[in-house]
């Protein structure tokens, strides 16, 4: 099809078009370039001109070939994306006809984007902050890919003969996760979550910096759509001058935050970096003061629970997700850079409370960092400590990790067994006001006085030997046009990754 060769639309993966009616495929085609080539019109004042040119009055009289071409999808059970695009696209150009399309369709068509599409299109985005995050499924059907993802990621897990052991192990473990987003609710809630994050940080951010305003959020996730490629190509379309990278683990590790900012320099690999932009990286951000705060007042919100005489002693019990002791080895940061999140919120706090650190999610059977957090809620009333807090501090909204592991596997199950007298979870940041004003602090503070690229960054862990890290942090200098001191330690052989 013709559409596919449109730049935005020309993914390798798509599949070929087998069952669309003659007409479609030979009119659309030609109706969907120009609708392409016409994108950064809407919002302008010669859209409207636009909208009733012939190509556009052509796809009018398409739009019911498109529901039933779309209809057709649906039944076959396969959804295509190219459709849903297409489907976009005539929504957006003729935007007070959005009623002649079906709405099962338009539901599939995602309404959202193209609403967000249209609405940022017509603000132009002068800012974009690139938010950098895992993401999580949204739905049970799409878990079995993300654990493919992840099991193949070399940065996250390095496993031998990985490009077989990986998609064998994702698939064996799918049921059974698959099972636990179902007792979540059915997905993931995580692009919920940083959407609502996003859209509050630009509004803070379009307040406190009116010289870089509009700023506009782009979600890049690692594992599940959107994907941190599709965030770029967004941000490129949209014209952007500046583009803030923006990490949404506040503490680094190579596996997380490393695994994402690798994608970046894997997806400018093959295309000219757009120098046009100026680029900067917020890759980590784990003492900043109103972070600290946000998780101080979200573990008060929780004291409060427990009866005045005990609450002065209720143990505080941090929980992050584990990382394999190789990892650790190597010299990844996340366990000191998790540790310092747990001290400032311990003076943020201000309470005589006892506090540790404990680790969770560990997956597969090497050592990885303990004590492990069921491990402790076992082993503290054997101890005479019975009531505690549990806090989840290295990830900044719900996740599975939290309504799954922690409040059905842990504070159900595994208290209740250990004798547990009483035990709360303290809820991430989410929306809390604190932590939107941090978000803001942070990029705002990151944009008035930098740097575009930290040292911390560049450095490579004293026992990395990954060709892919030392190459993606050269490419990074290039992007941020950071003119440090290579400190980014060759690698004498790139091949002993
Ligand atoms: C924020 C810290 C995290 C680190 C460090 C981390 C390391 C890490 N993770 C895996 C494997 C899996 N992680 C999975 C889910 C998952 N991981 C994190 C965070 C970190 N992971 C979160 C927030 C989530 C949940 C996302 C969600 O959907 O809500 C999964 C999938 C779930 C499962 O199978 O249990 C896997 C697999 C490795 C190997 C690793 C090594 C460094
Ligand atoms: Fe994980």
């Amino acid at each position: 099809m013709c559409w596919r060769a449109a730049p935005k639309y020309s993914r390798a993966a798509r599949p070929a078009l087998c069952v669309a009616p003659e007409h479609v495929t030979n009119g659309l085609c030609d109706v969907f370039s120009k609708l392409v080539g016409c994108l950064n019109l809407v919002g302008t004042e010669s859209h409207m001109e636009n909208v009733s040119a012939p190509h556009c009055r052509v796809a009018v009289n398409y739009v019911e070939d498109i529901n039933q071409f779309g209809q057709k999808q649906l039944d076959s059970k396969q959804p295509r994306e190219d459709y849903k695009e297409l489907l976009e696209l005539v929504q957006l150009f003729i935007a007070n006809r959005n009623a002649l399309l079906s709405p099962k369709l338009l539901i599939l068509s995602n309404i959202k984007t193209c609403k967000t599409q249209a609405k940022s299109q017509s603000k132009s985005a002068k800012t974009a902050i690139v938010m950098l995050n895992m993401g999580g499924p949204q739905k049970v059907d799409q878990v079995g890919d993300y654990l493919h993802r992840i099991m193949t990621d070399r940065d996250m897990i390095q496993l031998p003969v990985q490009s077989r052991l990986g998609p064998w192990i994702a698939k064996r473990r799918t049921e059974e996760v698959q099972k636990k987003y179902m007792e979540i609710g059915g997905g993931s809630p995580i692009y919920k979550w940083t959407d609502l994050q996003g859209t509050l940080l630009c509004k803070a951010l379009d307040e406190k910096l009116p010289k870089s305003a509009p700023h506009k959020h782009y979600i890049g996730f690692r594992y599940v759509h959107p994907f941190t490629e599709e965030a770029l190509e967004e941000m490129e379309r949209d014209g952007v001058e500046r583009a803030v990278i923006f990490s949404q683990y506040p503490q680094y590790s190579c596996a997380t935050s490393g695994s994402s900012f690798n994608t970046i320099a894997d997806y400018y690999k093959n295309r000219s970096i757009p120098f046009n932009i100026q680029f900067s990286v917020i890759d980590r951000w784990p003492t900043h003061p109103l972070l600290a705060q946000v998780f101080a007042e979200r573990i008060k919100e929780k004291l409060a629970n427990f009866a005045e005489h005990i609450r002065n002693s209720v143990l505080i019990m941090f929980t992050a997700h584990s990382l394999p002791l190789k990892a650790v080895s190597r010299g990844d940061t996340y366990p000191h850079e998790v540790a310092a999140t747990v001290a400032a919120t311990m003076t943020a706090l201000n309470v005589p409370n006892p506090h540790r650190l404990v680790w969770q999610s560990k997956v597969g059977p090497l050592p990885w960092l303990e004590p492990y957090t069921d491990d402790a809620i076992k082993a503290y009333p054997k101890k005479g400590v019975k009531n505690m807090i549990l806090v989840p501090i290295a990830f900044v909204n719900e996740h599975i990790e939290t309504l799954h592991e922690l409040d059905i596997e842990y504070c159900q199950d595994v208290a209740k067994k250990a004798g547990v007298q009483q035990i709360e979870r303290a809820a991430a940041p989410n929306d809390h006001p604190t932590f939107i004003a941090a978000m803001a602090d942070v990029v705002a503070k990151h944009m008035e006085h930098g740097p575009r690229l930290g040292q911390q960054f560049l450095t490579r862990c004293p026992h990395c030997t990954s060709g892919r890290c030392y190459q993606s942090k050269e490419f990074f200098k290039k992007l941020c046009r950071a003119e440090h001191e290579s400190v980014t330690h060759k690698v004498q052989d790139a091949s002993s990754v």
